[in-house]
């Protein structure tokens, strides 16, 4: 059987991803495709325990220990969930990935740091799986906030950080989805419903995928 293909859905907090996760999950089962959706922190149940450490843990974590904590959860999804259903052939729809670790811990809270970067980098190499597509979604943190206020959800650790922080995280996405052009592709969700951007992300996914 064929390897599946992984996608991944990247952005800051608001501009859509879990949306779009389940759009697409039917849009491409539809299409006769068998779909993971998952998303991170999270995904297997080790790393959704680390997951509430991570983002309602009362303790302050050092910016290190975050970073590895991320990575645990991310190696314990990749190895028990994404690798085998890639092995079975399966479309995984993941909500984050490694480009959210560079963004909010390497640009965000190290400031682009260069050691920091490196241990990042090092960490993404050593999992041996990278997305075969990325879908870097985008909006002005003006409509994100609107709509976070309109979801209502419990607002997280990254959430509660301030606006300098956001700032950084967008230009660091920026900054990796120009270093890597042949992956990322930038898409804009503010004044478009969440079902043109999901047509719009299937005229990129669709001509990738092998025939069903
Ligand atoms: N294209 C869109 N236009 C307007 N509102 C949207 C759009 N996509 C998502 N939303 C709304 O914005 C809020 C945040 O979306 P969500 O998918 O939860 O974002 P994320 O997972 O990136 O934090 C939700 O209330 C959702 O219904
Ligand atoms: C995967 C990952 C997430 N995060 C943060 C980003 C989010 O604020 C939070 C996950 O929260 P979540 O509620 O899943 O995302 P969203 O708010 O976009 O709907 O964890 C990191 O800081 N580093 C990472 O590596």
């Amino acid at each position: 059987m064929a390897q599946g293909v992984f996608i991944t859905l990247e952005g800051g907090e608001g501009v859509g991803k879990s949306t779009q996760l389940r759009l697409l999950r039917d849009a491409l089962q539809s299409h006769g495709y068998e779909v993971l959706a998952t998303r991170e922190p999270g995904g297997s149940a080790g790393a959704e325990a680390l997951r509430e450490l991570l983002l309602f843990g009362q303790a302050p974590l050092s910016l290190r220990s975050e970073i590895l904590t991320h990575f645990a959860a991310r190696f314990d999804h990749v190895d028990q969930v994404i690798r085998p259903a890639l092995a079975q052939g399966r479309i995984v729809l993941c909500d984050r990935f490694t480009d959210s670790t560079m963004a909010y811990q390497g640009y965000g809270r190290a400031e682009g740091d260069a050691t920091i970067l490196k241990l990042i980098a090092v960490l993404q190499a050593q999992l041996g799986l990278a997305p075969d597509m990325t879908f870097l979604l985008q909006a002005p943190r003006q409509v994100t906030r609107q709509r976070l206020a309109v979801r209502g959800a419990p607002t997280d650790r990254y959430e509660q950080a301030d606006e300098a922080f956001h700032a950084r995280i967008a230009a660091g996405f920026q900054a990796i989805a120009q270093q890597h052009p042949e992956r990322v592709h930038c898409v804009t969700t503010d004044h478009c419903s969440a079902e043109a951007v999901t047509s719009r992300i299937m005229k990129d996914i669709l001509p990738q995928l092998p025939n069903v």
